[in-house]
């Protein structure tokens, strides 16, 4: 039985300035499934994930979550338990420590502290390294470690659904298993993720499905089995 659907966009068109970045964009994200999103450099992913977050306007298209129209609301209100992401680049503040940053992931949680709690303990039991880390500044991580802890603010704001922008890239082959491993674990938690991903084998080893963006548009949808048996040269064609 498919499960509900938890994301829906629908004929999405958004950009910068006068220009659509992307075009007519369609995608869904079950409830406990995992969807990857792939393509060139350029191809508008980020676009997509910017949108969803409400961090740029869509020019045309809808976008949902559950049952919610939430095309027309403003960031802060999509941060509050709509949809997280896991930025480009991570965006943590270095100058404060492991858990300042997980906690100002839950800024909109703040008065129930039990529920907190209960997150900061869900982020630690999926990132062991960081219960030792806590009062550690940022700026002292390790990339990989840095990339847990983007990950952990992802996850403390208990979103419906959870954005990943590339969260593999500059890692080493350990961090990179660390956070397919994680990924895995979130799905296995039941947690809904759409994930922007370059790595193929790390996209087809945590996702359900695939789409191909190429030129602002989508262009093909696999599944990881369609990938492995002959759907790799598809993939080559786009990726290059
Ligand atoms: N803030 C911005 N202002 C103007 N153009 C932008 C901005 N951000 C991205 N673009 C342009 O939009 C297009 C799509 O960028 P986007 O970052 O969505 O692609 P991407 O598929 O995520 O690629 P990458 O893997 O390189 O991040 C690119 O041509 C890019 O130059």
């Amino acid at each position: 039985m498919q499960s509900p659907v938890i994301l829906e966009v629908e004929a999405l068109s958004a950009g910068y300035g006068r220009f659509d970045v992307v075009r007519n964009v369609a995608l869904t994200v079950g409830k406990g499934e995992a969807v990857a999103l792939l393509g060139p450099n350029g191809a508008g992913k980020t676009t997509v994930l910017r949108a969803v977050m409400g961090m740029i306007k869509q020019r045309r298209g809808t976008i949902r979550v559950g049952d919610r129209d939430i095309s027309a609301l403003p960031a802060h209100r999509i941060a509050r338990g709509f949809a997280a992401i896991a930025p480009e680049g991570r965006r943590l503040f270095l100058d404060q420590s492991v858990e300042d940053n997980l906690i100002l992931g839950a800024l909109h949680l703040r008065r129930d502290r039990s529920r907190v709690r209960t997150l900061l303990e869900g982020v630690y039991d999926l990132f062991p390294v960081l219960r030792g880390y806590r009062t550690r500044l940022s700026s002292f991580l390790s990339g990989g470690e840095q990339q847990m802890v983007s990950i952990g603010r992802m996850l403390m704001s208990d979103p419906a659904v959870m954005l990943l922008d590339e969260p593999s890239v500059a890692l080493s082959p350990v961090a990179v298993d660390i956070v397919a491993k994680a990924l895995i674990e979130l799905r296995r938690r039941g947690a809904s993720l759409l994930l922007v991903e370059q790595r193929i084998d790390v996209a087809t080893r945590v996702c359900d499905r695939l789409y191909v963006m190429s030129h602002g548009e989508i262009v093909e949808e696999m599944t990881p089995e369609a990938v492995r048996h002959g759907g790799m040269s598809i993939l080559n064609r786009y990726l290059g």
